[in-house]
């Protein structure tokens, strides 16, 4: 059996749990269930708070898990990323009061809170600034008005909790992070007989969860065009491989089927149909393996 671990509760518990069922996997019954078997799969799931994830899977003892790239920094531990998973998407930044500090520069000497101190260090770090950590494990943006620090670092998504302590962001950020697969590093054995099974049973997870990040990202679109512009449709709708072309029964004219990004979707329908294609249809994709 893989053994995966997945976060129990927070800001990527919702979005993991939604992908491992997009993907085909039997999540648990209920949000107090810290373990959970899917025998067809022959996968076993441990619900564990996201910031020790990491640490399990450098461990050695758990094959895989779903984390921040930002948490599996803080810890320290030795796994490696081996799959973006595109959800839980932050930044990760310093703040403080505007007019005060505005420079990483700035913060020598000073104290600054966070929840993240492994992050926060290593930046300061990089940036040969010394300043002391004031470790906090959350709302942290009251760090600074309660007098415990000058400066803090923490997750930015839309902004609003900075905004609302009447705080503002200074210096690059520190990291961008989503949640990501990850894996010991150094990790995968192909030297015995067990070995080679995990990496098989661990490719064939990957090739899932790459076919849900596909199946998210693109649609299926499918039109009509005259076979003299077929050339030219073909350039805004290249698809992944190459498009399928099939003959219509109407003389002269094709259909064609190509995934399409989404972003993308609106712009290359329009120009479709300028082009002079006919019957543009786009359809969600459910499940695909490339
Ligand atoms: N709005 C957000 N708030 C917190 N974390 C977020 C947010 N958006 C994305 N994330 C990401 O989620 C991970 C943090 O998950 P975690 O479960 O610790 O957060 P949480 O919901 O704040 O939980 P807790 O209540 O334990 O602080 C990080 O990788 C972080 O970058
Ligand atoms: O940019 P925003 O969209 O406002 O999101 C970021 C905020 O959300 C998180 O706090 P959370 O709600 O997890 O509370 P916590 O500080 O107790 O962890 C994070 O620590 C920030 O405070
Ligand atoms: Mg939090």
């Amino acid at each position: 059996m893989l053994r995966i671990a997945v976060p129990n509760k927070g800001a990527l518990s919702q979005g993991a749990t939604d992908m491992l069922t997009e993907a085909g996997y039997r999540q648990r019954r209920s949000s107090r269930d810290l373990q959970s078997v899917d025998a067809d799969n022959g996968v076993e799931f441990f619900y564990l708070r996201p910031g020790d994830i990491a640490t399990y899977v450098a461990s050695g003892d758990l094959d895989l898990g779903i984390t921040g790239r930002d948490l599996a920094v803080n810890s320290g531990a030795e796994v490696e990323e081996v799959l973006a998973l595109g959800f839980g998407r932050s930044t990760f930044r310093y703040a403080g009061r505007p007019g005060e500090i505005d420079s990483v520069a700035g913060l020598d000497g000073k104290r600054i809170a966070t929840s993240y101190p492994g992050v926060v260090q290593r930046d300061l770090d990089a940036h040969g600034v010394k300043t002391a950590i004031v470790e906090l494990a959350g709302a942290v943006e009251n760090a600074i008005a309660l007098g415990v620090a000058d400066a803090i670092a923490d997750v930015v998504e839309t902004g609003t909790t900075l905004k609302q302590a009447g705080l503002a962001v200074f210096g690059d950020p520190i990291m961008h992070s989503e949640a990501v697969l990850v894996r010991k590093t150094g990790n995968g054995d192909s030297a015995t007989e067990a070995g080679q099974a995990t990496e098989r049973a661990v490719e064939q997870l990957l090739r899932r969860l790459r076919g849900v990040l596909v199946a998210r990202s693109y649609v299926m679109l499918a039109y009509d065009v005259r076979a003299e512009l077929l050339e030219a449709a073909v350039e805004l709708t290249p698809g992944i491989e190459s498009p399928t072309i099939s003959p219509l029964h109407r003389e002269g004219w094709v259909a064609v089927q190509s995934m399409t990004e989404r972003a993308d979707l609106h712009r290359v329908m329009d120009a479709l149909y300028e082009l002079g294609a006919r019957g543009i249809l786009a359809s969600n994709i459910d499940a695909c393996r490339l």
